[in-house]
């Protein structure tokens, strides 16, 4: 089998985690600063970090609609916290102009644990994975507070609240699976890679 090529947005943010992780699981893991960089990607991790500097960065490097076009083309795209916001169609909370690639029919509230819980780690029981719950690290961690018709949640914490949610081809996390040692997410999103480089 060949070796996808998965492109991790690296603009600000954990990247090198996901760069990583993704060779970790025999994948050919690309950095991506510019647009020529994500052409040929079987897939597109967007890391955590700061959604609002991401967001400024990909419209200075003229990134921002090229990475619309690959959401609208179905690529597959994984965004973990800071990710999962520049995923989201709408944020709430964002900073003032702040934008997002979108395509995930959710609505994120940024920092939505407040600052005596800036970060916290709660199992999870996530029925579309395999095996025990996915232990899940949360840093200043968004949740989903609206999931649209369109997309399906596929983790709650205890209280009820979404923080891992589906659509298609986009998965997004709010918590960190690339720090745990836990890749199942991962191997989750390279399973829609695969499938879609197979078609
Ligand atoms: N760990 C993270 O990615 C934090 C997300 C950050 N609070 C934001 O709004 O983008």
């Amino acid at each position: 089998m060949t070796a996808l090529r998965i492109g991790v947005l690296a603009l600000q943010g954990d990247f090198r985690e996901h760069l990583q992780v993704v060779s970790s699981l025999g994948e050919t893991a690309v950095p991506v600063r510019r647009e020529d960089e994500l052409k040929g990607v079987d897939g597109l991790i967007i890391p955590g970090g700061e959604s609002s500097v991401m967001d400024k960065l990909s419209r200075t490097f003229g990134l921002a609609e090229p990475l619309k076009e690959a959401v609208a083309s179905g690529l597959p795209v994984y965004g973990t916290c800071a990710g999962l916001i520049m995923l989201a169609d709408s944020i709430l909370d964002g900073m003032a102009g702040q934008q997002t690639i979108g395509g995930l029919d959710v609505a994120v509230r940024r920092n939505a644990f407040g600052t005596q819980r800036d970060s916290f780690e709660e199992d999870l029981e996530v029925p579309a994975l395999e095996g025990e719950p996915v232990h899940a690290v949360f840093i200043r961690a968004p949740v989903v507070e609206t999931v649209g018709a369109d997309a399906k949640p596929l983790g709650t914490l205890a209280d009820g609240r979404v923080v891992a949610v589906e659509q298609g081809n986009l998965l997004g996390t709010s918590f960190h699976p690339e720090i745990t040692g836990d890749f199942r997410f991962h191997e989750y999103f390279l399973a829609k890679a695969r499938a879609r480089a197979s078609s």
